[in-house]
């Protein structure tokens, strides 16, 4: 018999107060426009139609805090959002979601800047859960990877046999994130997973699609945007 995760047991937090540095442009990537909607709409609403998600917390940066009680508060109050000032790091914003988190039995982290992730990668992230208190999305690198030197002069070609690109959601048992925030000593890190993995935790991957990429460069946009238009 499959377990499954009880309806609204999952909160799940959005770090969306990132300052788009990569990206470029007059405003942040997750409002960029995307099939009529911003990027971080997509990224809300298909988590939202998931019956496990609960609690919804969206870190913000404080400085678009008008435009999201104003341009965006309708969208905000239909997905069921909270929102919280995010900080200078992810690992802060997520931090400063966490803080918001009400009663729930598990936590996913996922940025706002990944529109486009597939509900059967979710469905089977949510199953995985059930079983493992640490799951996140990742998938198998499929480009020759080369480490180089300062100069970009090659250095050695990497093995990928065991290579996994990080993706999210990803999704923790809430103490087990909770506790793994609260060891952390300030190493910088670039992912959840990562700190649960410094305190000892197992991180199981469940294998995600090519096609929840995140919106990092402007390339990203075309990309996503040509994916939404061929569905
Ligand atoms: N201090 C930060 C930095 C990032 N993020 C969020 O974390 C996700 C992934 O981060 P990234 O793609 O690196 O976004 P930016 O930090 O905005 O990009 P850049 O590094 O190019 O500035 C994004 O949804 C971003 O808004 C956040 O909530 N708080
Ligand atoms: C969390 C993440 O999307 C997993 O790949 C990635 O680590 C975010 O990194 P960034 O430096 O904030 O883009």
């Amino acid at each position: 018999m499959q377990a499954f995760l009880e309806p609204g047991s999952v909160a799940v937090i959005f770090p969306a107060a990132g300052t788009s540095r990569r990206f470029g442009g007059p405003q942040s990537k997750i409002f960029a426009s995307l099939a009529g909607h911003p990027v971080w709409w997509h990224a809300a609403q298909r988590l939202r139609a998931f019956a496990e998600v609960g609690q919804i917390v969206i870190a913000i940066h404080p400085d678009d805090r008008p435009r999201w009680e104003s341009e965006f508060s309708e969208a905000v109050s239909t997905l069921g959002i909270d929102l919280v000032d995010g900080g200078s790091e992810r690992y802060e914003s997520v931090l400063q979601a966490i803080a918001r988190i009400d009663c729930a039995s598990y936590i996913a982290v996922h940025d706002a800047a990944r529109p486009l992730v597939p509900n059967a990668d979710l469905q089977r992230l949510f199953v995985a859960a059930a079983s493992h208190d640490a799951v996140m999305l990742a998938t198998p690198v499929r480009g020759t990877i080369k480490r180089a030197n300062v100069e970009s002069i090659v250095q050695t070609t990497v093995d990928r046999s065991r290579l996994w690109e990080a993706q999210t959601p990803q999704l923790f048992r809430r103490q087990l994130l909770v506790d793994a925030y609260a060891r952390w000593r300030g190493w910088p890190v670039t992912d959840d997973a990562s700190l649960v993995e410094r305190a000892g935790g197992k991180v199981h991957l469940v294998e995600g699609s090519p096609l929840n990429l995140k919106i990092t460069s402007p390339d990203d946009l075309l990309l996503a945007e040509a994916i939404i238009q061929s569905r």
